[in-house]
């Protein structure tokens, strides 16, 4: 077999931090093999890509040395953050620019454009479209969808469905497997279950950047399971090992209700979000599911009065009209963690706001250590990885203990150790009495976390079951709405 990418003695250090991130790592890759790489966040998964690529130092101006490398001729790269893949404002004109490129008739481009829409289930009523009205996951989608036009023998797809929904998710890889059987794909993702029949082979990293293993996918997974565990890799049935230790909390500090009546928020002139009665308590964790699109984020904004509303909506008796209005009781993670930060520092975000900073040290230096952000505290917030950006938003978050918690995939893009303390520590402010509600894809959490569904299409929220205490969940109640 021959190599189509590789690189020998990569050593490459970001500058300001102290330490390396690749020291002397050598890797090759053959054409034609589907290759998934897996490590914990920050681990410098994006960063290879992008020297396999050539974009480092080519494009991205970072300072590396290595004996040997080969780029490939001809490649194609999905983007873990979609904002950073557009050149073009409307979705139509991302794709013609593409196919343009491509030297395709102009008679063939909107048939060519729509079927390409069509194989990332991203149909649109109007393909002219601006791409910032796009939903996370339809972006994501468009993402995708300009690189299947390209035609390139490499594809590069760092985590390309973190945002998608999972039905979605499943088409999205059907479609790869189908058409780009024979191409050589190197993939970093998270979720893991849908991609592990044809990424046949795997490479595993440590935390430091270093290769633990790399052969055949069944094979690393068997031999490695004990180490890939103790760093907290995703692996098939991390889940199901997944052992919560109860939290012990008796403390009911808030007690807390929200309610909306003939709820509705508007896009534009548009309406978008539609909820006709609902009222939560302090306890409840409500997960809000739904296809891509479908208005979930709408539905926080609207919460946060970050988008017009009408109707009734009353926190703790009091009605809310204006941003001002909610301020001190609510706070929203959003989607997009870089659409949060304010400061230049990790530290400086997490302390943004607090009323008595030495109060809160102790909580500052002990979300930096669970977070592992701690050796980050003077980096400015864009120079995470996008897992490290998501965990400092969720950080900011905690320390501003709002009554009612919105959170917009909060876990989105996080190996499985990050994950179970993301939900642990929301756990712990549901049972202080915050009202939590979050937006996922992700239906092991509903399944082991939430105590209240709500599921959201075309707008509307349509199914508001109660769950089982605990998070036990009547599996058939769920995958009837569990899209
Ligand atoms: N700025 C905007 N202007 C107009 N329409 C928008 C805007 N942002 C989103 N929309 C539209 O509103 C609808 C709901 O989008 P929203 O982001 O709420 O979906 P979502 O359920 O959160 O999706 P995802 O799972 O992909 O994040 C979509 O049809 C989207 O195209
Ligand atoms: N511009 C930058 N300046 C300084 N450090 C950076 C910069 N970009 C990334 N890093 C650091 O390099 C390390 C590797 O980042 P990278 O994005 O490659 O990780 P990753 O494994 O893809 O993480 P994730 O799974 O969270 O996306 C991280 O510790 C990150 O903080």
């Amino acid at each position: 077999m021959t190599s189509i990418t590789s690189v020998k003695n990569l050593r490459l250090k970001f500058p300001g931090e102290s330490e390396m991130l690749f020291k002397d790592m050598s890797l090759s890759i053959n054409r034609g093999e589907k290759v998934l790489l897996l490590g914990t966040s920050g681990c410098g998964k994006s960063t290879l890509l992008q020297v396999l690529s050539g974009l480092v130092p080519r494009t991205i101006d970072i300072p590396m040395k290595c004996d040997e490398i080969q780029i490939p001729d001809q490649w194609g790269f999905v983007f873990q953050d979609p904002d950073t893949q557009f050149c073009m404002p409307y979705v139509d004109e991302e794709l013609a620019f593409v196919l343009e490129n491509l030297e395709v008739p102009r008679e063939e481009m909107s048939s060519k454009i729509c079927s390409l829409l069509k194989e990332v289930g991203l149909e649109l009523e109007n393909i002219h479209t601006p791409i910032q009205h796009l939903s996370g996951g339809m972006k994501q989608r468009l993402a995708i969808a300009s690189v299947l036009a390209l035609k390139p023998d490499v594809i590069f797809l760092d985590e390309p469905t973190a945002f998608i929904d999972e039905k979605g998710t499943e088409q999205i890889w059907e479609t790869v497997k189908r058409i780009w059987k024979d191409k050589t794909l190197i993939i970093v993702e998270h979720k893991i279950e849908k991609i592990l029949d044809f990424a046949v082979r795997l490479i595993v990293f440590t935390p430091d950047g270093e290769i633990l293993a790399d052969g055949n996918t069944s094979m690393v997974f068997t031999h490695y399971k004990e180490k890939i565990k103790e760093y907290g890799i995703w692996y098939p049935g991390a889940w199901d090992d997944y052992k919560r230790e109860p939290i012990m909390n008796n403390k009911k500090e808030l007690s807390n209700t929200m309610k909306l009546q003939n709820f509705k928020g508007y896009r534009n002139r548009e309406v978008k979000i539609v909820a006709d009665h609902l009222v939560v308590h302090s306890g409840e964790w409500v997960t809000i599911m739904g296809e891509n699109g479908a208005g979930k984020s709408s539905l926080l904004l609207a919460m946060m009065q970050l988008i017009k509303t009408s109707g009734d909506y009353l926190i703790n008796d009091v009605p809310i009209q204006k941003t001002k209005d909610i301020s001190g009781l609510l706070y929203l993670v959003f989607q997009n963690p870089e659409y949060q930060f304010l400061t230049n520092s990790v530290y400086d975000e997490i302390t943004y706001g607090l009323q008595n900073e030495q109060e809160v040290e102790s909580d500052v230096k002990e979300i930096l250590t669970s977070l592992e952000l701690t050796s980050k505290k003077g980096q400015h917030p864009y120079q995470l990885s996008v897992g490290q950006k998501r965990r400092l938003s969720v950080a900011t978050a905690f320390l501003q203990k709002p009554n009612i918690l919105l959170l917009d995939e909060p876990t989105f893009g996080q190996d499985s150790l990050n994950t179970f303390r993301i939900l642990e520590w929301i756990e712990q402010e549901r049972q202080k009495g915050t009202i939590i509600l979050m937006v996922t894809h992700d239906h092991h959490i509903t399944e082991r976390f939430a105590t209240r569904l709500w599921e959201v299409q075309n707008g509307k929220i349509v199914t508001d079951h109660q769950l089982n205490k605990g998070g036990k969940v009547q599996r058939e109640i769920l995958h009837e709405f569990i899209i």
